[in-house]
This record gives structure tokens, C-alpha cells and sequence, in this order.
């Protein structure tokens, strides 16, 4: 059963990219399907309208629910999870990559303004999945980076996409922490030399080596990561 995903915007050249590299092998593959509407073909008026100023007052504005409401219901199925991308969301991670690799329909409603009307949420939420999920501590001008970054994490989860299922299982075995450094030809460059551990073909010393330069890595970059933090 592949994959299907629906990403709502009003900016769907956002989503080009997805044709490209390991993004588009996946779609050609059939292990999953993507396919973006433009939020204002559910629009009724003549101008198209998607936003409109904030009950209670505050800067900027809000998207309205009605043409989220028909765009949704559009693609909904009891399958269905919706995702919204807001600052305001729980943190999306690689666990939650995984989860969503798993899913058999993910439908991404991209915000934009200062976000959707809240009801939206509220109105789905008794009948599907819903989960508004952040993807770090930043604002941006809409969910459409968001989406894009937590479609190709799931993605590339999702079984049969990726070539050499190898580097899932050594990111699966990862050390809590951060990965070492990596390296490839030339053995100097600029000067520069590649750790000599790494050319001396001991299979033991350079795990070693590696889970080492993890942990310092961790320690000096995300501290937050090391066990018992
Ligand atoms: N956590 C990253 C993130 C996700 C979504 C948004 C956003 C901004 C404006 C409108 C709707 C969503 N901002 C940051």
C-alpha cells in the first residue's frame, strides 16, 4: 500500500523540489504518491480570499477556515492524518519521521499569515488523526519549509526508498549523540590529512575512533543529546 500524501498551500511551486533526486525516484517508484492542490481552487469569492483580520485584535492575519474546510474535505479519508505545521506544535523528530513512513495517507495543511483559524484543527480533530507539529524553535513565513523538511524525512524512511537500506540501519544503531566526521578521497587535501585511523583498515580501532569523535562532537555541538542530560 503505498504512501499518499497531500500537501495544501497557497505557494505550490514550493513543492517542486519533491520531483527531484531521491523525492521524485520515490514517486516514480510507486511507494508513494504526492500530489499539492492550491488552496485557493476551494476558495468562492472573486478575489480569492484566504485570510482575514484576528478576532481580539493583534498584528497581521489569519488564515479563514471555509476554503481549508472544502480543500480538506476534498482529500479526506477515516485513514487520513492531517498535519499542520506551527511554531505552537510538538516537535517532530525521527521517531515521529518514522510514525508518519508508516501512515497510509498524511495530508499537510502549509499556513501562512499568522497561521489557520484554530476551528480547523478543532473540527477534524474528533474524526482523524491530527498533529500540529513543529520542526525546531523558529518562525517562518509559512508551513511550507516545514513540510517539505518532514515529507523528505518520512520519505526516505518509507521501506523500498531508500537504495541501500544500510545507512538506515547504521543512523538506527547511532550512539545517542551526534554522527563522527566523515571523509573520502584524496588522503591530503590542502594540506590536510585524513585521520590515519581511518586508512589503517583496523575495523575495532575505527569504531572506536568514531564512537570517540561522537561523543565530543555531541558534547561540544548538543550536550542536550548525551544520555542523562
Ligand atoms: N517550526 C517551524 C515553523 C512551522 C510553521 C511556521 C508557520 C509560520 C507562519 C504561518 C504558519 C506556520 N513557522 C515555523
Amino acid at each position: 500500500m503505498p504512501l499518499r500524501i497531500d500537501v495544501i498551500t497557497i505557494f505550490p511551486d514550493y513543492f517542486a523540489p519533491l520531483q527531484l533526486s531521491l523525492m521524485g525516484k520515490a514517486q516514480q517508484s510507486g511507494l508513494v504518491t504526492i500530489a499539492i492542490h492550491d488552496l485557493r481552487e476551494f476558495t468562492s469569492d472573486r478575489h480569492r480570499s484566504v485570510d482575514d483580520t484576528p478576532y481580539g485584535g493583534g498584528a497581521g492575519m489569519v488564515m479563514t477556515p471555509e476554503p481549508w474546510g472544502q480543500a480538506i474535505d476534498a482529500v479526506v479519508t477515516d485513514q487520513s492524518t492531517l498535519i499542520v505545521p506551527t511554531p505552537a506544535g510538538k516537535l517532530f523528530s525521527q521517531p515521529v519521521a518514522a510514525e508518519l513512513a508508516h501512515s497510509t495517507h498524511l495530508i499537510f495543511a502549509c499556513g501562512r499569515y499568522e497561521g489557520i483559524d484554530q476551528r480547523v484543527v478543532e473540527y477534524y480533530r474528533p474524526r482523524i488523526d491530527v498533529r500540529e507539529l513543529s520542526i525546531g524553535d523558529y518562525v517562518l513565513a509559512g508551513g511550507d519549509v516545514a513540510t517539505l523538511a518532514m515529507i523528505e524525512a518520512s520519505v526516505r524512511l518509507v521501506p523500498g526508498v531508500l537504495g541501500n537500506p544500510e545507512s538506515l540501519v547504521e543512523e538506527s544503531h547511532q550512539l545517542p549523540g551526534v554522527e563522527y566526521p566523515s571523509y573520502t578521497k584524496p588522503p591530503t587535501w590542502r594540506g590536510l590529512d585524513v585521520p590515519e585511523v581511518l586508512l589503517s583498515g583496523h575495523h575495532d580501532q575505527i569504531a572506536r575512533w568514531r564512537a570517540e569523535q561522537s561523543t565530543i562532537r555531541t558534547t561540544h555541538n548538543r550536550p542536550d543529546l548525551l544520555p542523562g542530560s
